[in-house]
């Protein structure tokens, strides 16, 4: 089978070899004869969410297509029959121009058609996400559906989310249907549409006509037919072609996935579900019924809780924060009344487990509304820390610190399960730029810290230019490495650490817990 162009830039075919546009060459996979991609390897080793089970449970309406699903009425776009002709299906030659006028300036106008906030509201993440690069979470604060239910709001979410989280792999299934590129808009609700069939459970009718509806509140009626079309034949062969996707390969840019080595496949497969919840316990606070203890102390919940419903979350019992992301802390070993900056501080999880333990935390973050958050966040949970809203590499303070963490800012890409916004949003080039900011923020450092204190410098990324790379730069400004030993974390896989010392967690770790964040952690000791 040829390869075709996809809208990401890549395709991946198992057992055809990869295609990789940036590179501009094509090559034949040296796993053709080996099973690639979820399907092969089996089902997972334990339910997380409906996102896993997407294949079997296409399968079966894959078998079931000759039952219509409406139990054979008619009426709805679900029961039609296709048509033979469709503006802008494959075996039309071109578009309706109509669509086209009405968005050519990419503006997603409401029209007619019953309003069903959930799609709205993912419609709007995902157009700031994929048009104007805006993060997940911003888009989803942004949107201005402030009179919308929480329950509407966390669907929506759930299908942005989802979409991104798949959509090498759903800009696939769709393309085959598609004589040329729909406007973004279209494309949209087509993403959401295949989505909700092929990995979120959503009734087939259901997914067909809330798209439909979509497009007519979008003005974008005149490619109401081509959505229904197209989705419908998702419907019918989805699942036959998502057994012929490289899942893994496809849902991740080529640069990410060359920057990741051997570990790229691991990780892929851990990015596509879902992230469970994790807190962290204050000490000696009573733990919230129906979480799994990890085995370095974080609670672990099933994806998609929301932490406002545990008990013990008013109280401030307890705080969200990664499993992987409570380590660069907790090497910091503070100690009772240690003098301790907490430096890129905001939004707040790691002052508050180094004010749990014992210390005089002052916390330095340069962005006012995130260190409000900080605030916040330490209000709830009863810990008073000193907040200095300043920029690091000009804040002077009266007194040097025992002890630092700077959780550098980065780019992120180990949190991309809870952020999958960030695979679409980063480019190759931006990495060298977060490097260069990190050593700046590195070299600020020996002046902050008293003579004999220990460094904590962490990133919550998996790009060796954040991590690795910044070990010769760190020892040329007079720092040693203090090395992380296995013993001090034994619940770390062994490939967690560098032989110089570091520790460097990644999203397929711990699979079978549920994965954890992929974090960078060098501890350094001043020594002149
Ligand atoms: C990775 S986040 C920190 C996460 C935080 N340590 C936690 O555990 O919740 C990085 C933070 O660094 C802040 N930041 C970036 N450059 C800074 C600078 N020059 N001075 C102070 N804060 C900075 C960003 O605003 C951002 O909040």
């Amino acid at each position: 089978m040829k390869s075709r162009g996809s809208w990401l830039g890549c395709v991946a075919r198992k057992g055809k070899g990869y295609r990789d546009k940036d590179m501009g060459e094509e090559r034949a996979s040296k796993r053709a004869n080996k099973p690639l991609g979820r399907a092969a390897k089996g089902p997972p080793p334990e339910k997380k969410g409906a996102e896993k089970r997407g294949k079997r449970i296409l399968q079966k309406k894959a078998i079931a297509k000759t039952q219509p699903e409406n139990g054979g009425k008619t009426g709805g776009a679900f029961s039609q029959q296709l048509p033979k002709e469709v503006p802008g299906l494959k075996s039309e030659k071109t578009f309706q121009s109509g669509g086209k006028k009405a968005h050519k300036k990419g503006k997603s106008v409401k029209g007619t058609g019953q309003i069903d906030p959930t799609r709205e509201i993912a419609f709007d993440i995902l157009e700031g996400v994929l048009e104007k690069s805006h993060t997940l979470e911003g888009g989803f604060s942004s949107v201005g559906h402030h009179q919308v239910e929480a329950r509407d709001k966390a669907a929506a979410h759930r299908i942005a989310a989802c979409v991104l989280r798949h959509l090498g792999t759903l800009e696939e299934v769709i393309l085959p249907h598609v004589k040329r590129q729909p406007p973004l808009v279209v494309k949209i609700i087509l993403l959401i549409g295949a989505a909700q069939l092929l990995f979120l459970e959503t009734p087939s009718h259901a997914a067909v006509s809330t798209c439909v509806n979509l497009a007519k509140r979008r003005h974008l009626a005149p490619f109401g037919g081509l959505v229904n079309a197209v989705l419908r034949r998702v419907v019918e062969g989805g699942a036959v072609q998502l057994e012929e996707l490289d899942q893994d390969r496809l849902d991740v840019p080529a640069w990410l996935w060359r920057s990741w080595g051997r570990k790229a496949r691991l990780i892929a497969e851990a990015l596509s579900h879902e992230a469970p919840l994790d807190i962290t316990l204050k000490k000696g606070a009573p733990q919230p019924p129906g979480g799994q203890v990890l085995p370095n102390g974080s609670i672990r919940f099933p994806a998609g809780t929301r932490p406002v419903e545990l008990a013990g979350f008013a109280e401030g019992n307890f705080w969200v924060q990664d499993s992987a992301a409570t380590l660069p802390a907790r090497v910091l070993n503070v100690q009772a009344g240690e003098r301790v900056f907490d430096l890129c501080a905001a939004p707040g999880g790691k002052t508050a487990q180094l004010a749990d333990a014992g210390g005089q935390i002052t916390a330095v973050e340069r962005d006012a509304k995130r260190m409000l958050r900080l605030a916040e966040n330490m209000t709830r949970l009863g810990f008073k820390v000193e907040e200095v809203i300043a920029d690091l590499l000009q804040w002077a303070p009266p007194q040097k610190a025992q002890a630092i963490l700077l959780d550098a800012p980065c780019s992120a890409t180990g949190t991309a399960r809870r952020h999958p916004d960030v695979l679409r949003n980063r480019k190759a080039q931006d990495i060298r730029l977060w490097a260069d900011q990190q050593e700046r923020l590195l070299k600020s450092m020996p002046g902050l810290l008293e003579k004999g204190g220990r460094l904590v410098y962490s990133v919550c990324s998996l790009q060796p230019e954040e991590g690795v790379a910044h070990l010769d730069y760190a020892q040329s400004l007079g720092f040693v490495i203090d090395p992380i030993p296995p013993e001090e974390l034994p619940f770390l896989p062994p490939e967690a650490f560098g032989k110089e010392g570091y520790v460097a967690t990644h999203p397929g770790m711990w699979a079978e817990k549920g994965g954890m964040d992929g974090f960078f952690i060098l501890r350094l000791r001043k020594v002149f």
